[in-house]
């Protein structure tokens, strides 16, 4: 792979008191696309999931996304595979002018009960670019060859 070097966003982030002591989420490897999101519950209250149960784990952060970007909280392929834990909303979104706490919604798709331990990375944050649109009535829309073919209409 090129060493290429890539420009670096940066987002101001404050810590909530709940927050303290913990890491602030990274990339894990160098070229990760996600920063993982740790889960800021109190050490004496792990979170337990039952199965089908879901609960909205605190981040104890709170982003300043730039205007043109949003956050997208997605599961972690390991907790899904492993324990069926997933995000319930995925990708969840992160809006730019959101400044409450981040919370990750997670769902436990699994058969056994799941605990969530204070800092354990519970899902991934992605950064993307946001494409401002309007919608724009008119009276027709231009013709394609799909047309309204949709779901299955080219076979499985
Ligand atoms: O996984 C998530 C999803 C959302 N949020 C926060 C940030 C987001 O900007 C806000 C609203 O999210 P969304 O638009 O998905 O929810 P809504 O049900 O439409 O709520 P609202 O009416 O507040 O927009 O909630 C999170 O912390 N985690
Ligand atoms: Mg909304």
């Amino acid at each position: 792979m090129s060493s290429q070097s890539f420009q670096e966003l940066q987002i101001r982030v404050v810590r909530l008191p709940h927050a303290e002591g913990l890491e602030l989420p990274r990339r894990e490897t160098e070229h990760a696309a996600g920063l993982d999101l740790v889960a800021a519950n109190p050490e004496a209250e792990p979170l337990v999931l039952k199965p089908r149960a879901r609960a909205l784990v605190p981040t104890g952060l709170v982003m300043e996304i730039p205007p043109g970007f949003e956050g997208q909280v997605r599961p972690r392929s390991g907790l899904a595979f492993k324990h069926g834990i997933t995000v319930a909303n995925a990708p969840g979104t992160i809006d730019a002018d959101y400044r409450g706490e981040v919370k990750v919604l997670l769902i436990n798709l699994g058969e056994e009960d799941f605990v969530v331990t204070r800092g354990m990375r519970v899902a991934q944050l992605l950064i993307a670019p946001v494409s401002f649109v309007s919608l724009v009535p008119v009276e027709t829309v231009e013709t394609t060859s799909r047309g309204a073919g949709g779901f299955g209409s080219t076979g499985l």
